[in-house]
């Protein structure tokens, strides 16, 4: 039984300078506990700073623990995913009909972008009408939300005036320096572009923010625009990345609301892959009158992704499960997602006490070594990252085959909680990738948790038959060893039926 206390604030967004702030900087927690009663164990089938170089990895390819393959086979995998209309890659323009500048095309062609997905060919038309029109969208992780609202940005700006003109908010630093890396590649052949992330940094002082774009999270922007050390004059484009998850809580709902305030009549962009009824009012309360894209729950799962479960007898048995699963994490990289900042530390010192490679990055750390970890594992140092919420959402690290939910994913109620079961599993099988997502049931409880979550979007999760391991290793295997290559659902589901 567990009885760790959590409390890990997305953002560790505290005020940057060492002024007294001007508000109370909020900060919510992110995973909390549950009481979890050791109940019987009765598992059954589940059915149904300025930026000149790269900040956060993501504007150059690391493919530090990913598997090689050509990349001509994921090439040719990608194409044949982006002709089919029925996926989410799928779109029946070039980014050359979507009137893009020159110096913006050349950008894309940079990053490696062939095509558009569905997300950028619907968004960006939208997005770019004059006069501005504000817009919620909604698509599945990992299909290119972040390109499809960095685009209307880098089209918007004025790049002879250096004042602030674009802010996005994520709920995270990681993700505000990942969204800063790639609005800085893409934007890299754009004359005088200048971006910056607000985000705490102790090193960053009494500083104006002197950039057209800026990537930060809610407290820190809010605090430094009414310090003045963003002048909000010229913000005509505001966006908030996880829109969902930013809104629905108290804390950082409060922040991007003060901050909208702030501005003046911004054209205002909400992107998440989810968008539970519950936000949907504030949704549009926040952004009026807006364009709106958005999915039925059930077309949310990505097909790429394998979903498999394993029934534990019970808590105590996770960690000895979880050894057997870590040659296959080290593969290429995984991320384990625990309910708790303490939950994550004893892993994590339990695992390296015992000679295994681990990093864990929580709220509980400083900025600087959170960076310091994430970078890590993007490059491929670390291979395996213990984590909490406070990483569910965003992160795009492409060499991610295999995400372990340890704990079941629940709000702070308890209950289960889909959308951050989505947003996790959505770690992997990115953009036309697959990879294998494992969650970990030890008690009725968790099971009933996760069987809601596999109702919730009409989706079937596979058990893993523990009679036999090495059968089981070579499944989860072959797998993993096709991450790159663009394998088909068909093929995948012959893996684990035994039809391959
Ligand atoms: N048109 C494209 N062609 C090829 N790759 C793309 C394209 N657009 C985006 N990508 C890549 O797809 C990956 C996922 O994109 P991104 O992180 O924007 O997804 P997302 O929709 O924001 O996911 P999440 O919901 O998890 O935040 C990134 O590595 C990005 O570089």
């Amino acid at each position: 039984m567990s009885t760790d206390t959590p409390v890990d604030p997305p953002t560790n967004d505290k005020p940057v300078t060492d002024d007294k702030p001007v508000a109370d900087d909020k900060t919510v927690a992110d995973d909390k506990p549950v009481a979890e009663a050791a109940e019987s164990n009765d598992a059954k089938q589940i059915g149904a700073a300025e930026q000149e170089g790269q900040l956060d990895g993501s504007s150059e390819k690391q493919k530090g623990s990913a598997l090689h393959e050509t990349e001509h086979n994921v090439e040719v995998k990608l194409a044949d995913l982006q002709a089919d209309p029925n996926n989410p890659l799928f779109s029946a323009k070039s980014f050359e009909d979507l009137k893009l500048s020159d110096a913006l095309l050349k950008g894309i062609r940079q990053m490696g972008f062939q095509k558009p997905s569905k997300i950028q060919e619907k968004a960006l038309p939208l997005l770019l009408l004059d006069p501005p029109t504000n817009m919620i969208a909604q698509s599945q992780s990992g299909t290119g939300k972040t390109a499809a609202f960095s685009l209307n940005i880098l089209s918007r700006i004025d790049i002879s005036n250096r004042s602030p003109q674009a802010l996005v908010l994520a709920p995270s630093r990681e993700l505000a320096r990942q969204i800063l890396g790639v609005i800085t590649h893409m934007g890299q052949f754009i004359d005088n572009l200048k971006t910056m992330a607000a985000i705490p940094d102790p090193t960053r002082r009494n500083q104006r923010f002197e950039a057209q774009v800026l990537v930060g999270t809610p407290g820190t922007a809010m605090d430094m625009i009414r310090r003045k050390y963003i002048d909000n004059t010229y913000i005509k484009i505001l966006v908030l990345d996880e829109a969902d998850n930013m809104l629905d809580q108290q804390g950082l709902g409060d922040q991007c609301t003060r901050v909208k305030q702030l501005l003046k009549t911004p054209q205002t962009v909400l992107f998440s892959a989810t968008f539970p009824q519950k936000v949907i009012d504030y949704a549009n309360r926040f952004a009026p009158n807006a364009n709106v894209l958005t999915l039925a729950h059930e077309e949310l799962t990505i097909e790429g992704i394998k979903q498999l479960y394993i029934d534990i007898d019970q808590d105590t048995d996770k960690y000895a499960t979880l050894l057997k699963f870590y040659g296959l994490m080290t593969q290429a990289s995984s991320i384990i997602f625990v309910r708790t900042r303490d939950t994550a530390q004893q892993l994590e010192r339990r695992m390296v006490a015992e000679g295994h490679k681990v990093a864990q990055l929580s709220g509980a750390l400083e900025g600087p070594d959170r960076d310091r970890i994430i970078d890590q594992f993007r490059n491929g140092q670390a291979k395996v990252l213990i984590t909490t919420n406070v990483l569910a959402r965003g992160i795009d690290v492409e060499s991610v085959t295999m995400v372990i939910n340890y704990d079941v994913p629940t709000t702070m109620r308890g209950e289960a909680d889909p959308e951050t079961y989505l947003h996790r599993i959505g770690r992997t099988g990115r953009f036309g990738r697959v990879g294998v997502a494992l969650t970990f049931v030890h008690d009725r409880k968790s099971w009933n948790q996760l069987n809601e979550i596999a109702v919730y979007f009409k989706t079937d999760l596979t058990p893993i038959d523990t009679s036999d391991w090495d059968e089981v290793e070579e499944q989860i295997q072959k797998v993993i060893k096709s991450s790159r290559a663009g394998k088909s659902t068909k093929e995948m589901t012959e893996i684990f039926t035994g039809g391959a």
